[in-house]
């Protein structure tokens, strides 16, 4: 290679690993496998030792690869956050106990624990109680996500004990438990979004929300590996681990075999051979396995390069993947009538399960993969309880294989299917008569987070929908209990409990009844907001598109769907028949609620004298508001009081974000 290959080469090499690096720590969204950037990462190294005169500064292999958003408040580590050197074969790991061998004459003792495959955090306690989250961000610097980090339940606000240090930081990695993330996609799927790719990106993504109420319903889990303190107080690794538990961290478990010391490689690959069959078991993903020098004293020997400590390293795991026959590809139909594709296998063994379907998303990614019926496909287990279709085996294809033709007519009722501009799924139009969208709106009207009716489930629904007793939500509120009673398996004891729980519904508020409509795109937190804003369901059937897209959030998607389920005479009727039947339609407002401070994001820093900041907290909430932790751009108030943080009200300044004291915001929401 000549000099000049060699310097474009690597400037190509570095611009292309940046670009990656971007798209998976700042918007959460990789493009390439973590292999194949891992390949390209180490290519760069090659080049860069062979050529270091056009190695750049700011070279993807010389840096931690994240970075810090422009949402948080950014603050420096007090210690830097690194990397793990990564290798994803034996040899290299064998290299690596050689090399610590060379610089350590003593024994070595290691310590192997699993790579919980999530986002790192830096956490300071002070007097035992939490004070600061941060992101690694860049290593040198991070995002204070403290509001976030404190919803995630596994880690204590306040530590147990007396033995802690004044001021300690421990850091560790959120992630997202399997099972979450999996009902978090097929909630998605039914609203007619994009599933997210993976728990990784989703657990990072969630923590960069600015709305904390919505990453406490995410199913965030948390381990911690590091301790830092002024002083030392441990001689080693495993035993700050044990330490660490008696506080209230939530550590790796020994008995569970997902922490172990080990003398030699032997039992290093002892561990790694075991979760390499085993890690599919785990509710949570992991992409390796970490082995770490124990020995604190050694650790210090060894030291660190610019992006990692040399005392550790991690082994990381290729995805696993089997290549299989698609046999056929048949289609879904969801609550919202949103289509879902699925290829149906020839059974095939991957990860201790037999896989016989995968998901496909959607008519683009069948179109992106070129996929056939009769190829042979490459399947891959990622986060997802259902597996993926990742690729076709193109060597294999018999000649005579058509492109795949997408459904062009409803599987459940024969309807024409339609794609609106822009969007990635196609839709069953019918939502009044198609079967699925029938028991699926019902279902979704009587779960428990909208109108959370007792004594019914979804087999109820089925049944009431195939004797003909209902036809939609509304006709709930004129069955009665001598309709049930002749039904299979009916007890009288059960149709008196559904007659009465729906009849409790009656009472159930005015938001909760707005979700439990099922207008596309109106969750929970939309909803919320819409009751709110309108008041009341007259209010909000009249609001035009630019009312509703004034509404704080509520873009012109959830706008356009409001404004179309609206349009429709046979919904409007159905709310009328609920209205004359009782159901809460407007907002009843408690004592001392207002709508003051409807959609303003509120920080509070400081210290008050006349309220406390819980008082001022619940206030904010009270009068329509949202506390968040950090300032950013989208704070709209700072409530201050005395000893606000230097670097906060410099902030605000620089962001012309308004500060105003506790006597000034008593007077805002008229207390
Ligand atoms: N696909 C892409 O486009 C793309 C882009 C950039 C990075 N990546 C992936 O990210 C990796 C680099 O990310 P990274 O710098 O965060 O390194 P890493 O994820 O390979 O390893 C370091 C991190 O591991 C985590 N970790 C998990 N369990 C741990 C434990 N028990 N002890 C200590 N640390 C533990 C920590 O957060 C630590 O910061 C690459 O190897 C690549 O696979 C992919
Ligand atoms: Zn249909």
């Amino acid at each position: 290679m000549t000099k000049e290959e060699a310097k474009s080469q690597i400037e190509e090499l570095s611009k292309e690993l940046m670009h990656h690096n971007h798209q998976y720590y700042v918007l959460d969204n990789p493009e390439i496998s973590d292999y194949d950037f891992d390949q390209k990462l180490k290519q760069l190294q090659k080049l860069e030792e062979a050529f270091p005169e056009f190695k750049l500064s700011t070279s993807p292999t010389q840096r931690v690869g994240g970075d810090v958003t422009k949402n948080f408040e950014t603050v420096p580590h007090k210690t830097r956050m690194l990397s793990l050197a990564n290798t994803y074969s034996k040899e290299e790991l064998e290299d690596f106990i050689k090399r610590i061998g060379k610089s350590i004459s003593d024994p070595v003792e290691f310590v192997c624990e699993l790579k919980y495959d999530g986002a790192a955090i830096g956490i300071t306690y002070k007097n035992g109680i939490l004070t600061r989250a941060l992101t690694r961000g860049d290593g040198t610097q991070g995002d204070d996500i403290t509001a976030n980090v404190r919803t995630i339940r596994s880690i204590p606000l306040q530590l147990h004990g007396n033995d802690f240090p004044e001021e300690l930081e421990i850091r560790g990695e959120i992630f997202m438990l399997l099972e979450g993330f999996a009902k978090l996609n097929q909630q998605r799927i039914e609203d007619g979004e994009e599933p997210f790719a993976n728990p990784r990106n989703t657990a990072s993504g969630t923590l960069k929300m600015q709305d904390s109420s919505i990453v406490a319903s995410r199913s965030l889990d948390c381990f911690l590996y590091y301790i830092l303190t002024d002083d030392r107080m441990f001689d080693n690794h495993f035993e700050s681990m044990q330490k660490a538990a008696q506080w209230g961290f939530k550590v790796p478990s020994a008995e569970k075999n997902y922490i172990a010391k080990a003398k030699n490689v032997d039992e290093i690959f002892d561990f790694i051979n075991y979760w390499e069959e085993h890690r599919h078991e785990l509710p949570f993903e992991i992409d390796g396995i970490v082995v770490k020098v124990n020995d604190y004293a050694q650790q210090d020997k060894l030291g660190f390069t610019a992006k990692s400590p040399r005392w550790a390293i991690s082994y990381k795991y290729k995805a696993e993947q089997v290549s299989t026959k698609l046999n056929s590809i048949t289609y879904q139909v969801g609550r919202t009538g949103a289509i879902t594709p699925v290829a149906n296998l020839e059974p095939v063994q991957l990860a201790g399960t037999t896989v016989k379907r995968a998901s496909l998303h959607n008519a683009d990614q069948i179109e992106k993969l070129d996929l056939r019926v009769g190829d042979h496909v490459y399947v891959e287990k990622g986060g997802e309880i259902i597996p993926k279709v990742i690729g076709v085996d193109f060597d294999q294809r018999p000649p005579d294989l058509e492109p795949v033709k997408y459904a062009t007519h409803c599987p459940e009722c024969n309807t024409e299917l339609i794609r609106k501009e822009g969007e990635a799924q196609h839709y069953c139009p019918n939502d009044d008569g198609c079967p699925p969208q029938i028991k699926g709106r019902i279902q979704h009207f009587i779960s428990r987070k909208a109108m959370d009716i007792e004594g019914m489930g979804g087999e109820t629904v089925d049944q009431f929908v195939n004797e003909g007793l209902i036809s939609n939500y509304a006709d709930l509120y004129t069955l009665q209990k001598e309709q049930l009673l002749p039904l299979e398996r009916m007890a009288e004891k059960s149709a008196q409990n559904i007659i009465e729980g729906i009849e409790a519904s009656k009472s159930i508020p005015f938001e909760r009844v707005l979700f439990g409509l099922g207008i596309r795109y109106v969750g929970e937190t939309v909803a919320k907001k819409l009751a709110r804003h309108f008041a009341n369901i007259d209010t909000l059937m009249a609001a035009s598109l630019e009312e509703l897209t004034n509404v704080d959030e509520i873009g012109s998607r959830i706008a356009e769907s409001v404004t179309t389920f609206f349009s429709d005479p046979a919904k409007v009727g159905t709310v009328e028949r609920m209205k004359l039947a009782g159901l809460q339609f407007e907002v009843v407002q408690q004592e001392g609620e207002s709508t003051k401070l409807d959609g303003k994001t509120i920080v509070i820093s400081g210290n008050f004298e006349r309220y406390s900041r819980k008082e001022i907290k619940e206030l904010i909430e009270k009068h329509g508001g949202k506390n968040t932790g950090s300032v950013s751009g989208k704070t709209d108030l700072i409530v201050a009081g005395e000893g606000m943080g230097p670097s906060k009200r410099k902030k605000a300044e620089d962001l012309g974000v308004k500060i105003i004291d506790e006597n000034e915001f008593a007077e805002l929401i008229g207390d």
